[in-house]
């Protein structure tokens, strides 16, 4: 069996890649356009081609070459919160109007089974804290009604087509292979820690904290932090899920744990031994006050138990990477 990771030369994906290889139980090919990923970060191991998953004839034939495909893994996509809001078309073209095409390839081809990066961003501003699967979904960003939309899209296939689906929404995703040698390189970079660590790194003057004055303990956002090989362990539990006959479903990914921004950056001072400068500043459009899962669901019916169940172990983590290397996967475009 073959598992098409979509999106593997990404954050997340480059660790799902990695799993999948280091597991050695099934053959891995890897489709990315390398927009926002990188080759490095890609295992050799697996099979890569470089394209967009939105161009159809690419797609077939990346189908057709890998005849063993059972089941599609799919992270490529634009991710930003604030980007979205002020950029949405770009976000429903390449995130939803590329999960049409996929689709429409997929049924094409006689794959039958997706696994997909949806987000906490779907929420929109909860009424009720930890947040569960059944919970209202009313997003506050394009980014979020994007991916909303694509959780959608794949019920009325699943209906139509039978193309079965697991929607995994992850909270807020940090952290790194912990021997440092794959992490988080984004340009520009707009996550909380690797903002955080690359001021520790002394890449940035100070950290700034986007709003004090949330309805939360410390009046900072609260998020809920999963680490990527965690993610990776549910996707392999969803796809195993799938390939045993189950319905479609969602689960939330998350520790069930909320951090206040000032409790990641008063963490990251520990885990760091450095000083980390920070002001205050104004809200950042499109951030909910607090996101924590409720992530049982995917303990119960997945079988998920996450590993990195330490905030100090994610930052640790995403430090090794950092703090060797200073420059990302340095192949600036
Ligand atoms: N990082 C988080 O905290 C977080 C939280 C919730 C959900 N997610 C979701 O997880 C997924 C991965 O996020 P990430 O942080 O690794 O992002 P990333 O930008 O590092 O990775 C996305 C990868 O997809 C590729 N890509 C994008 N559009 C493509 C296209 N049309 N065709 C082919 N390749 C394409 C990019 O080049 C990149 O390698 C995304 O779908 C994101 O929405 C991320
Ligand atoms: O320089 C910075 C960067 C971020 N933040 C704050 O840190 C928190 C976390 O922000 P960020 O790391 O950008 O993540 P989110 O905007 O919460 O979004 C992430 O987590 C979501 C799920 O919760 C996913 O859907 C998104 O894809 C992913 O980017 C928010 O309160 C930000 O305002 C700062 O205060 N200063």
């Amino acid at each position: 069996m073959t598992v098409l990771v979509l999106g593997g030369a990404g954050y997340i994906g480059s660790h799902m890649v990695d799993r999948l290889v280091e597991r050695g139980e099934e053959k891995v090919v890897v489709v990315d356009s390398l927009v926002t990923g990188h080759r490095a970060a890609v295992n050799p191991a697996a099979t890569f081609y470089q394209g967009d998953l939105s161009d159809r004839d690419f797609m077939r034939r990346v189908f057709r070459e890998n005849p063993d495909i059972d089941a599609v893994i799919h992270f490529a996509a634009f991710s930003l919160v604030a980007e979205s809001m002020g950029n949405p078309l770009k976000y429903f073209d390449n995130n939803t109007a590329g999960m049409i095409a996929l689709l429409e390839v997929m049924n094409e081809v006689g794959v039958k089974r997706i696994v997909f990066s949806s987000t906490a961003a779907t929420y929109g501003i909860p009424e009720t804290m930890p947040i569960h699967e059944d919970d209202p979904q009313k997003p506050i960003n394009p980014y979020g009604e994007s991916k909303l939309m694509m959780e959608k899209i794949m019920h009325w296939s699943d209906l139509a087509y039978g193309i079965k689906f697991v929607a995994l929404r992850y909270f807020n995703v940090a952290g790194a292979k912990p021997d440092g040698s794959i992490g988080e390189d984004h340009n520009p970079e707009t996550h909380l820690l690797p903002i955080v660590l690359q001021v520790a790194q002394g890449k940035r003057d100070k950290l700034k904290i986007f709003g004090n004055d949330y309805n939360t303990p410390d009046g900072t956002n609260v998020r809920d932090y999963v680490h990527p090989f965690d993610l990776a362990d549910a996707h392999i539990l969803a796809v195993k899920y799938l390939r045993e006959g189950n319905p479609s479903n969602a689960f939330n990914l998350g520790s069930s744990t909320g951090f206040s921004n000032l409790q990641i950056l008063e963490a990251a001072r520990r885990v760091t031994g450095k000083e980390i400068p920070a002001e205050m500043a104004p809200r950042r459009p499109g951030d909910p006050d607090t996101l924590i899962a409720a992530s049982d669901k995917a303990r119960t019916v997945l079988g998920w138990k996450p590993q990195f169940d330490n905030i100090d172990k994610i930052i640790a983590s995403a430090w090794a990477w950092h703090s060797t290397h200073p420059n990302g996967y340095d192949d600036r475009r």
